[in-house]
């Protein structure tokens, strides 16, 4: 069986410990021979490279480790980059979040004005990764999913569009997860979905077992009741209050069209009065997560490091992320695994722009996707789609023309910006904080 080299890009990320976990979990279905880390940050990956080495020196000896911070030495000899860069890291999530708040709008990582902020930040980012993996194994693939993934996406399919790029966001991986355990199914694989929508945007509109039978309306009456809270209190990724705000909020936005089951982004969108109500604009979720995850993770992996053993350590495998492995394997093995991805439309949702990149279910085999076709969407998600989708080209148009005025557009158009005066308030105070991450805008 053939052994996979592969490069974690954002070695430093907080999900890296896990996602190694996970891939030496799942060494029999898919082995590897070099496991590599990158990022930019030499002393942040450092830290997480550390302990990864203990974990690899105890559980898979033979596995060839690196990390640096020299894309050559990176990207040579690679079969797989998994790319999670945060462009900016949490100080900057912090600012995308907490400037909009000051206006009284959404103040979030992948919504809103804090999504274009971080979107006009990655878009430089994961195209550098894109063109050193070309440049150094241009036989490999990557599996990015670096967020904002819904503008990186259009970002890629406007400027490489040539390039070998899954975009994939484990959101509707986490929410399905939940949807199994509302059903008393095993796993979610034992579900076979239909979904549409732009990432963190979208729908479910039909859920079957193997044997064909609709699982709709038993989640939509515990939807309807208690959105994707389930009785078990979930996984150990969503412990956090915000989360479980998130689970219980996907009632409510279930109620605007319960003929479907929603993405819990879709929140944002519809009741964004709310979510700034109970928002703290001193204390968001990037200090949410700089408290708790962050620091688990980096705590977690120095004690590793210290007593050069992972013995009681509190890091786990992140179940979540065995996605990325069941991606890696459709390409390498041609497995036609049926999964949601973030690809062009052309046709996929028949009256929808056929340019948009849409989140919907694909066979992945070895030559890429192979979207399936959706048919027409009504009218409420179609107009919302339009408007975001056109939010999201903007963005990607401002940031290869380096216009302030596409900008402005953009923030006035997204459903979560009250006018355009507010959007230009918000953009002026944004372009000061990303002096240095974004392109010079005129
Ligand atoms: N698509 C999804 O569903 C999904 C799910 C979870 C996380 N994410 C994304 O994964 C990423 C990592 O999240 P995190 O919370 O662990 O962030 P993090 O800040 O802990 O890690 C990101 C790492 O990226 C590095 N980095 C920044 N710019 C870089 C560049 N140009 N080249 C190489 N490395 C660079 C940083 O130094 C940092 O170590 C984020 O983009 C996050 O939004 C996506
Ligand atoms: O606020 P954060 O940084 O905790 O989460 C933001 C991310 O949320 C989603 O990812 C979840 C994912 O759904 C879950 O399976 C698990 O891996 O945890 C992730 C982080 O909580 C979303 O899909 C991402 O795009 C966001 O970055
Ligand atoms: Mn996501």
């Amino acid at each position: 069986m053939k052994k996979f080299s592969i490069l974690i890009a954002g070695g430093g990320s907080t999900f890296t410990p896990g996602i190694v976990l996970m891939l030496l979990d799942n060494l029999d279905k898919f082995p590897i021979r070099k496991l590599k880390l990158y990022d930019i940050d030499k002393e942040r990956q450092g830290i997480i490279a550390g302990a990864c080495e203990v974990i690899l020196r105890e559980k898979a000896p033979e596995i060839e480790f690196l990390a640096t911070t020299d894309p050559e030495e990176a990207f040579t000899d690679v079969d797989f980059v998994m790319a999670h860069i945060r462009v900016g890291k949490y100080a900057m999530r912090e600012l995308d979040e907490k400037i909009p708040l000051k206006y009284g709008v959404v103040g979030q990582e992948t919504c809103g004005p804090g999504g274009i902020a971080y979107g006009m930040r990655s878009i430089g980012g994961v195209l550098e990764l894109i063109d050193y993996m070309e440049k150094y194994s241009p036989n490999a693939w990557m599996l990015n999913y670096s967020n904002p993934a819904a503008i990186v996406a259009e970002a890629t399919r406007r400027l490489r569009p040539h390039s070998k790029v899954l975009n994939i966001c484990d959101m509707p991986v986490a929410i399905e997860e939940r949807m199994a355990r509302i059903l008393g199914l095993k796993s979610r694989k034992e579900m076979t979905v239909r979904y549409y929508g732009l990432n963190h945007f979208g729908w479910w509109t039909d859920i079957r077992d193997k044997e064909g039978n609709d699982l709709m309306p038993k989640l939509k009456e515990h939807v309807a009741k208690y959105g994707y809270v389930v009785n078990d209190g979930g996984d150990n990724q969503h412990v956090d209050a915000s989360w479980q705000d998130t689970f219980l909020k996907a009632r409510d936005v279930y109620a605007l069209d319960p003929g479907t089951l929603p993405n819990t982004y879709l929140k944002y969108y519809f009741f964004p009065d709310e979510v700034v109500a109970h928002s703290n604009p001193n204390y968001t979720r990037a200090n949410e997560v700089m408290d708790g995850r962050e620091k688990f993770v980096f705590t977690e992996c120095k004690k590793i490091i210290e007593n050069q053993s992972t013995e009681g350590s509190a890091l786990h495998i992140d179940e979540h992320a065995s996605y990325i492995v069941d991606l890696a394997r459709a390409i390498a093995y041609n497995t036609h695994e049926r999964m949601l991805l973030i690809v062009e439309n052309k046709g996929a949702i028949s009256n929808f722009d056929p340019t948009a990149m849409v989140e919907i279910p694909c066979i992945v085999g070895s030559n890429g996707p192979e979207p399936l076709s959706i048919g027409e969407i009504p009218q409420f998600q179609k107009g919302l789609m339009e408007q975001q989708v056109s939010v999201e080209k903007l963005v990607v148009e401002a940031w290869v023309t380096k216009s302030y005025q596409k900008l402005w557009q953009a923030l006035t158009l997204s459903k979560t910006v009250p006018s355009a005066k507010v959007a230009k308030q918000i953009l002026d105070d944004l372009i000061e904080a990303n002096k240095g991450y974004w392109p010079e805008l005129h």
